[in-house]
């Protein structure tokens, strides 16, 4: 297994810009999703680091070995990763063995070898016993367990995945996550995970490069990503987040702030509580769980009502700002066009300009 430095690395389609001066270091062993909305470079980027496309700029080195960049381009085959793609891309006539095996086959591995690694890469993705099985005859699980499988036995540096779980149902994606996660500790590979599912890419990754339009937004661990966002684009991808203006009035206790919003007020997460904040105008990210139902807050009217089971998931539009829908997750039963209080727990001050939170202690 190997570490990954990405430095500066530049990728151009004609006059269009897919990755644009991205920088990211990947520990060996490490365990990082890149994530982003459709066309955000994720796949292109992944795809450099495969060596299926050739930079325009910058490098990419696998440990101390440079494997693109400076004029080199070391081609897929030579670079020793393993991709996982979401079609699994399995031979349907041979058995789950001959699908694990056929690559070390090529390499010229003896069949007792063969027969070892093969047992090993199974065992890792719990399908020991299925050697004899026709892969064709597999749920879809199983079969992207074969391909996991299948990369594992090549003892690669590095192993690539691009959705590989896009072509599952909903219970089998939570039981694969847990698969990956299993497979990634016991295994100790490094690992890149490309998705535009942050549930996908928080519950599984070490730590989550947020993607945009080419560029790294943030590189956080999934707690930090959602709980810490570093701009807008952050705050907005991440976990339904809304972003709205606000003023800030003064400190609150360590680390919080109090800030008027939308008439009311509320203390928010953001400053350090001693001062050292700029009172004003600013931004504050807020997730739906940041609202609640209450006797007191802002007013705010129901404008749509989405049952989920467990609660029920409200838009609502705050009297002072018309136009704009917050989400709002309540056990209670409103109807549409009720005028309600809303309360303010939590939420997280993002200063006005983007990037930067509003307090140089928050940082
Ligand atoms: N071979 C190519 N030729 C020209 N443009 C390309 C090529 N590959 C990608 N692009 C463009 O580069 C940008 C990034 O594409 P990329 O596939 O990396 O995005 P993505 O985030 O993986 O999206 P998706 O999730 O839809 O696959 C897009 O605007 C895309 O149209």
């Amino acid at each position: 297994m190997t570490a990954i430095t990405i430095a500066g690395a530049l990728k151009r389609f004609g006059s269009g810009v897919a990755v644009s001066d991205v920088s990211l270091d990947i520990a060996e062993g490490e365990f990082v999703a890149l994530l982003g909305p459709s066309g955000c470079g994720k796949t292109t980027l992944l795809r450099l680091i495969a060596g299926f496309e050739t930079l325009s700029a910058g490098a990419i080195r696998f440990g101390d070995r440079l494997v693109a960049g400076e004029g080199i381009h070391v081609p897929p085959e030579r670079r020793n990763v393993a991709i996982v793609f979401q079609s699994y891309a399995l031979w349907p006539h041979m058995t789950v063995a001959e699908n694990v095996g056929y690559a070390l086959r090529v390499r010229g591995l003896s069949k007792a070898e063969r027969r070892v690694r093969i047992g090993e890469a199974l065992d890792a993705v719990e399908l020991a016993g299925f050697e004899g099985r026709r892969s064709a005859d597999l749920s879809g699980g199983q079969r992207q367990r074969v391909a996991l499988a299948r990369c594992l036995a090549m003892d690669p540096d590095v192993i690539l995945l691009d959705e590989p779980l896009a072509n599952l149902d909903v219970h089998l994606r939570a039981s694969m996550e847990e698969t990956f996660r299993a497979f990634h500790e016991r295994t100790g590979a490094t690992m890149v995970y490309v998705t535009h599912d942050q549930a996908e890419a928080m519950a599984m990754a070490d730590r989550i490069a947020v993607m945009e339009k080419g560029r790294i937004l943030q590189v956080a661990g999934p707690a930090t990503l959602y709980d810490r966002p570093a701009s807008e684009g952050v705050a907005r991808f991440v976990g339904n987040g809304r972003v709205v203006d606000c003023m800030v009035l003064g400190p609150a206790d360590a680390g919080q702030s109090r800030v008027r919003l939308f008439g009311g007020e509320a203390v928010v997460r953001g400053g350090d509580g001693d001062g050292a904040l700029t009172a004003g105008p600013a931004r504050l990210a807020l997730k739906p769980e940041n609202l609640a139902i209450g006797e007191t807050g802002f007013a705010a009217r129901v404008r749509k009502a989405v049952f989920k089971g467990s609660h029920t998931l409200y838009e609502i539009e705050p009297d002072a700002a018309p136009g704009l829908l917050l989400p709002l997750p309540s056990s209670e039963r409103l109807a549409i066009g009720e005028i309600v209080r809303v309360s303010v727990r939590g939420g997280w001050l993002l200063s006005a300009a983007a990037g930067e939170t509003a307090f140089a202690a928050a940082a």
